[in-house]
């Protein structure tokens, strides 16, 4: 039985708005990254995982439990930090984080106070006068406070400094090395880089993809600018390889996997420079919202 685990759940708000048919499973300790553009369905999504929203149809569960059935049952054992967070304004910080640990009943303060240093957090503010960034680390402390062993985030790093960003990378590894299951929905590719197992990619409404990222990270294209030592050197490879393109001397050309076939038919030309550029992740996902799966 996986973790969490999502049947088919449609909810549909009509002119194809909402989510429809979406399975996913998020397996015991693993990362899972949900990405997708703006409006996706990715909140809607979570909305439906933390018993919130009742899908229309399929079903939601975590640890066998009915999501919407039982909802404070499924919620008791999640860390979660949702997308909006709505602040009590003339709550100070602290004040905030003790009444959703009352709330809770989170007896041990100890983590808490641990994750407010290592965000550098002053909780002494009142909310109103706190900055987005300072919010969300107020979120992210009571989402992390509770030592849950399963983690929904819905885009943690919202409003972070790049520094921030790196010390919840921190957090993710630290929680996956403690076995904790985590499902996070993110629009930094770097930062689902760095933590996920896996991502599962929706658009309008419908899962597009599901990879491993070691298997996207494998499937990265290379970009090779060769540049030889004469035009007619430069035409003569560009016939060998129609899917390049030449300009002067110059011939660019895209490839995935080993470079051995390239190196073996330049060895044949003599090349005045050659210069790599691997395909970034951002580049792959983009090539995903944007439709084509190839
Ligand atoms: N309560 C609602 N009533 C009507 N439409 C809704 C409701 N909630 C969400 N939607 C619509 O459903 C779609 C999915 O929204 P959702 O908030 O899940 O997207 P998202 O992937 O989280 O986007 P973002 O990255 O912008 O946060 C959007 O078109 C949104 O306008």
């Amino acid at each position: 039985m996986s973790v969490i685990e999502v049947n088919g759940i449609t909810k549909d708000y009509g002119n194809h708005q909402g989510v429809f048919d979406v399975n996913f499973t998020v397996e015991k300790g693993e990362v899972l990254g949900f990405l997708g553009p703006n409006g996706a369905g990715k909140t809607t999504t979570i909305r439906q995982l933390m018993g919130f929203i009742k899908p229309d149809q399929g079903t939601v569960h975590i640890q066998g439990m009915d999501c919407f059935k039982n909802a404070p049952e499924v919620q008791a054992q999640l860390g979660y930090l949702p997308g909006e967070i709505a602040f009590m304004d003339d709550m100070t910080g602290m004040d905030f984080i003790e009444f959703v640990a009352n709330m809770k009943n989170i007896q041990d303060m100890s983590k808490a106070k641990e994750l407010i240093e290592f965000l550098e957090l002053n909780p002494k503010n009142k909310m109103k006068k706190m900055s987005k960034g300072m919010k969300q680390k107020i979120g992210l402390v009571i989402a992390f406070m509770q030592d849950a062993p399963i983690l929904i985030l819905d885009e943690p790093t919202s409003g972070l400094d790049p520094l921030m960003q790196n010390k919840f990378v921190e957090l993710i590894h630290k929680a996956k090395k403690e076995g904790k299951t985590i499902l996070m929905s993110s629009h930094i590719f770097e930062e689902v880089e760095h933590t996920c197992d896996r991502v599962v990619i929706i658009k309008e409404g419908e899962i597009v993809a599901t990879e491993k990222m070691e298997d996207l990270r494998h499937s990265r294209r290379k970009y090779y600018e060769i540049c030889f030592h004469d035009v007619k050197e430069a035409t003569l490879f560009h016939q060998q390889y129609p899917e390049s393109q030449v300009r002067d001397t110059v011939v660019s050309l895209s490839l995935q996997g080993s470079a051995d076939t390239l190196i073996k038919a330049l060895s044949q030309y003599t090349i005045d420079d050659l210069s790599v550029r691997v395909q970034s992740l951002e580049e792959l996902f983009l090539h995903y919202y944007g439709g084509n799966q190839s």
